[in-house]
């Protein structure tokens, strides 16, 4: 059975991350450049706090690769938490416990729950793993699987289409930038970007944080990935709780999401054509997704980013030692991380696009992947 899989390990100040990708076929050719461009993109960000000067994340590879192609096994992949240095005793796996324990709980976080759930009295047993900082994981494990896509003439980008109540402008948007920008924000609309910056300096001053909207397209898409036959083989409802599963996510659309409760269907579905064996569609409001499977057009989704819950000046809440009311705890934190959240949104896309691939043309070798996908294209291009 050809399944693509991955974990995730590792406290957000522990000495290093890891990941386990299972799943991708043997002889794909590998750049760990790529992954460490990815890896670099998602620290970059205005708004980000002092961690980010601490990190520079370089990923190891320790598993399933020999000479720049993988071999077929779980591949394991490591990044080192510089600031560890900083936490070694506070983070220590066996000893004393050393350094205050956290309790004031951070609203809008797992801080309260995770505490009660997991009977610690700390809240920092819950937010190391809670944090965020796992992201840069998914990263790594998604620029793999964006390199496999590559391979098969399939290519991932996203971009920031709101901060703080900025929107892009689509008509300064040039789509073939998406995913090519060298933007701050990774945001393709240069004057909207300028006015996010603002936004972001507004809040930052005011001890305060702002979220946004971005979107992961998926270009070179074949037709049929995923199926209409079961609720858990629905590749959007796949594509849409693997964005849901990334920290401080709290909406998901596909093509227009809501915008079709605005509008009749005689406006929203878009109109099939035809030349010859070849269908086309003159508009993609379905995200390139129908009965749950890919219809050729490009993979449109778009999530929502809350603000960022620590604030510098912390919010109402309760301390879990004394039971009373205080101000939650104010650590050192992000002001806005929506451009981090797009590249992650980038590389859970990428997973599972990759994943619906394996299942359907086989995860043993390269050359049988190609081989299978490519006479699939062909028939369902000219034979059907
Ligand atoms: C890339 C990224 C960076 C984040 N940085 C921070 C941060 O610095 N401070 C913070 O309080 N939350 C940050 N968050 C959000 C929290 O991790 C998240 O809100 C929290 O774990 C609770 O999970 P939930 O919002 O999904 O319910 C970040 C999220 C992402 C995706
Ligand atoms: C470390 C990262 O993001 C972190 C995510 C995060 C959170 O609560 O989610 C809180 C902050 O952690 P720290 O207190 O160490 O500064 C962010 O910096 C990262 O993105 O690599």
């Amino acid at each position: 059975m050809s399944e693509l899989r991955f974990l995730t390990a590792g406290e957000s100040h522990g000495p290093c991350l890891t990941a386990i990708l299972e799943g991708l076929p043997a002889g794909l050719a590998l750049d760990i450049e790529a992954i460490n461009r990815d890896l670099a993109r998602r620290q970059q960000g205005y708004g980000r706090g002092g961690r980010m000067k601490i990190e520079k994340d370089k990923a190891e590879i320790l598993s399933g690769v020999r000479f720049g192609e993988t071999l077929g096994g779980p591949i394991t992949l490591r990044v080192v938490n510089r600031d560890f240095a900083n936490w070694t005793d506070r983070m220590a796996a066996f000893g004393a416990p050393s350094g205050e324990p956290v309790t004031a709980a951070r609203p809008g976080h797992a801080d309260l729950t995770g505490c009660k759930k997991y009977a610690r009295s700390d809240i920092r047993d819950i937010l190391e793993r809670s944090s965020a900082r796992e992201t840069t994981m998914r990263v790594a494990v998604g620029a793999l699987c964006k390199e496999f896509l590559r391979s098969l003439g399939i290519d991932v980008v996203s971009h920031v289409t709101k901060i703080g109540g900025v929107a892009v402008n689509p008509d300064h948007i040039d789509v073939m930038s998406i995913g090519r920008t060298e933007s701050e924000l990774n945001c393709c609309d240069a004057e909207a970007e300028e006015r996010m910056k603002a936004r972001i300096r507004e809040a930052m001053a005011a001890g305060d944080t702002l979220g946004g909207t971005f979107e992961v397209i998926v270009r070179g898409v074949p037709v049929g990935l995923g199926a209409h036959i079961q609720w858990d083989r629905r590749l959007d409802a796949r594509l849409a709780g693997a964005m849901m599963s990334i920290q401080a996510i709290k909406g998901v659309e596909i093509g227009a999401g809501f915008r079709y409760a605005d509008q009749p269907g005689s406006v929203m579905h878009d109109e099939m054509y035809i030349e010859g064996t070849h269908v086309y569609r003159r508009t993609n409001n379905a995200g390139g997704l129908e009965g749950g499977m890919t219809n050729g057009e490009p993979v449109v989704v778009r999530a929502v980013m809350k603000p960022i819950p620590t604030l510098m000046q912390p919010l109402h809440s309760i301390d879990i030692a004394s039971k009373k009311p205080v101000l939650a705890c104010k650590e050192r934190s992000d002001a806005c991380a929506v451009s981090a959240a797009s590249v992650v949104g980038e590389a859970m896309t990428a997973f599972v696009i990759a994943q619906a691939i394996v299942e359907k043309f086989g995860g043993d070798a390269m050359v049988d992947v190609r081989t299978a996908l490519s006479a699939y294209n062909e028939r369902v291009e000219k034979d059907w």
